[in-house]
């Protein structure tokens, strides 16, 4: 029957074809020397997570990335600063590309790398994954949000942590993904604060699952996944207040050891725990830092929102854009950031001192 049917995608205006994820990593091969370090990566953060390593996961970088160039400028400064703290932190760089938005918004480079609706997936792709290479060349693991659940196929052997955010944290599609993402996955809790539900999240990425999904070569498959035993929690604060503190933090801990998780927590010292105020970070940071300096093994990470401009700006059309500024969630600027950095380092060489 010719012309558009009275049933079928009634509201999809057009198809465009997607390249398949084998296109791509032919295209923009994640080379051998790039494996070891992702491979690495990944390792040194299951260590910090299971405690064999009393190093701090930092999890540090932009709320969201726009523009590559930007990016690998940060990188650029990141590495010499990683290297430096590395005796007490293992600092892997925020690249996120996808972005979960409450309501409306621009929702990342993989989606809109035009920053105009224009919905280019091919080419953010494209630039997504050639900045998330040349990040691994600088040697600094890389973590990204996983927000949509084909386009793993297409980044995912890069990325050596990554995160489900609050407002998907439960759900089902995002919990059986992690179950068969191959890099430590952080379950952020959600927005209302609950952190019930984070754990339950964790409980099942843990166990295998069948879903639904697409192959490496684009044909349509049916995934079955071993489960992963490195999902853990991560505390974002919430609309109603921070739970960064030590008593959100005990709280936190009894919920896994009720629930037979093992207590360890990362504390993302942005979104919640700052009020989206960048500027209550580095306090935010200095108190996490003060229980861990205490001897709280269990805190084994931190998120810092943090790109080379502080703050944020918005994305408006025919507005010029300040270069190395957020436009998502407002941010640290360079130098704070490694002040924050100095301050987080010193706490776990402090920790080791006590018994
Ligand atoms: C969007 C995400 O934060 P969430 O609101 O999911 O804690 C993030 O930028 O890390
Ligand atoms: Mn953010």
């Amino acid at each position: 029957q010719a012309g558009p049917s009275p049933v079928v995608d009634r509201r999809i205006e057009k198809t465009v074809p997607l390249v398949t994820p084998q296109a791509l990593h032919d295209e923009l091969p994640l080379t051998d020397d790039l494996a070891k370090t992702v491979v690495a990566g990944r390792d040194a953060v299951a260590d910090v997570l299971n405690g064999t390593d009393d190093r701090l996961l930092v999890v540090v970088g932009p709320c969201s990335v726009h523009d590559a160039d930007a990016a690998l400028e940060y990188a650029e400064r990141l590495r010499p600063v990683a290297e430096r703290l590395s005796d007490g932190l293992l600092v892997v760089m925020r690249v996120y590309f996808e972005k979960p938005r409450s309501t409306l918004g621009w929702k990342g480079l993989i989606n809109d790398p035009g920053l105009d609706g224009s919905g280019d997936v091919n080419s953010g792709l494209r630039i997504a994954r050639k900045l998330l290479l040349e990040v691994l060349a600088q040697g600094l693991p890389v973590g990204c949000e996983f927000l949509d659940p084909i386009t793993p196929q297409y980044i995912a052997d890069t990325v050596g942590w990554g995160a489900i955010g609050a407002r998907t944290v439960e759900s089902q599609v995002h919990r059986q993904l992690s179950s068969g993402l191959s890099m430590p996955i952080g379950m952020k809790n959600r927005p209302d604060g609950s952190i019930a539900t984070a754990v339950d999240a964790i409980k099942a990425a843990a166990v295998p699952h069948v879903f639904t999904g697409i192959a490496h070569d684009g044909t349509p498959a049916i995934l079955h996944t071993r489960g992963n035993p490195d999902c853990h929690l991560v505390l974002r604060g919430s609309d109603a207040g921070p739970n960064y503190d030590a008593e959100s933090v005990a709280g936190a801990q009894e919920l896994l050891r009720t629930a037979g998780l093992p207590e360890r927590v990362v504390i993302d010292a942005s979104h919640g725990n700052s009020r989206k105020d960048h500027r209550r970070q580095p306090q935010v940071a200095a108190e996490i830092g003060a229980q861990v300096a205490a001897g709280n093994k269990a805190v084994v990470g931190v998120m810092l929102e943090s790109f080379l401009v502080e703050g944020r700006q918005n994305l408006e059309p025919g507005h010029a854009l300040t270069y190395g500024q957020s436009i998502t969630d407002a941010c640290l600027g360079w130098d704070t950031t490694e002040q924050v950095l100095e301050g987080l380092r010193d706490a776990v060489l402090a920790r080791r001192q006590t018994r």
